[in-house]
């Protein structure tokens, strides 16, 4: 099969994006993993494939599929690249468009200076909905948002904050993300038996009450160079613990995020709102 595809990238997060708007399209697992791969394919973080709207409440549907060939709830980064997509594609005449997801429904909006804002949802924090297996432990007292032990590999442990943004997140505060042990540890918490479904492990430094560094150990991916949902995860974490204030800035190894959520002055089912680039890397054709 010859596919044409687009590559992009919102924060070094880099994607490949299938059109598949006019034309269903459907790949395999072992297809979208050679897609995926960086030697035997084009290479790339997530696979995104457009597709008409199964709903008459948005534009399109948004399917998301990691670099393992996993099918996901959600993708910030990959969300503010399809916008960008579908307006220089010429697939919509308007600059917001609302896409689904498999659990999310998200207003996608370009701004004039070139960035992309995303209402990326209301985070949920029930174990059932991240999911998370507390082991029996419940919060110490109702609506309580704490920390979670996890025992990894020799005897050691960390404790993160659980939650989700459509996909689940752990997310822990690190005194230097440098020295972040991100390679030893987003394996083992990313396939923790506390989490059914897998998650992804952030790893967050805060700078200020506004501005926090953070890597992020991808489900399905490893290591990327930005997560925009592990974003929206850390900073809603962060304030919910008190550490941060209601618009933060996060540094990335790839780019810069504004993170915006009132959930403290609006309550926790404000939507949490993204800001961040997206742009094109290259067009292109595999045979798969
Ligand atoms: N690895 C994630 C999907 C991609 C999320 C990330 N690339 C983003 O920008 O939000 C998961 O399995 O839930």
């Amino acid at each position: 099969m010859n596919l044409r595809f687009t590559k992009m990238q919102g924060a070094g997060n880099d994607v490949v994006v299938l059109d598949a708007t006019r034309t269903a399209l459907a790949l395999t697992t072992q297809q979208l993993r050679q897609l995926a791969d960086r030697r035997f394919g084009v290479g790339c973080d997530q696979i995104l494939l457009v597709e008409p709207p199964q709903q008459d409440d948005v534009d399109f549907t948004y399917r998301i599929f990691n670099a393992d060939g996993g099918e996901v709830e959600h993708c910030g980064n990959g969300a503010r690249c399809l916008v960008r997509f579908l307006v220089d594609k010429g697939l919509t005449q308007q600059r917001s468009v609302r896409v689904r997801t498999l659990n999310k429904t998200l207003e996608l909006s370009l701004q004039d200076d070139g960035r992309v804002s995303v209402d990326m949802g209301t985070p949920l924090f029930d174990h059932l909905d991240i999911p998370f297996d507390g082991g029996g432990l419940m919060p110490r007292h109702e609506g309580l948002f704490e920390l979670w032990p996890l025992s990894l590999a020799d005897s050691v442990s960390c404790e993160v904050a659980v939650l989700s943004m459509g996909n689940p997140h752990a997310v822990q505060r690190v005194a230097d993300v440098d020295q972040a042990p991100v390679a030893l540890l987003g394996p083992q918490i990313e396939g923790h038996a506390r989490f059914p479904k897998r998650v992804n492990a952030g790893f967050m430094q805060v700078l200020s009450r506004r501005e926090v560094r953070l890597r992020v150990y991808e489900r399905g991916a490893g290591e990327t160079l930005a997560c925009g949902t592990g974003a929206c995860a850390a900073v809603v974490a962060g304030i919910r613990l008190g550490w941060l204030d209601e618009a933060v800035e996060v540094h990335a190894r790839g780019g810069d995020l504004r993170i915006e959520w009132a959930g403290i002055s609006q309550g926790l089912r404000a939507a949490v709102r993204m800001i961040g680039p997206a742009s094109t890397v290259f067009e292109g054709e595999i045979v798969l």
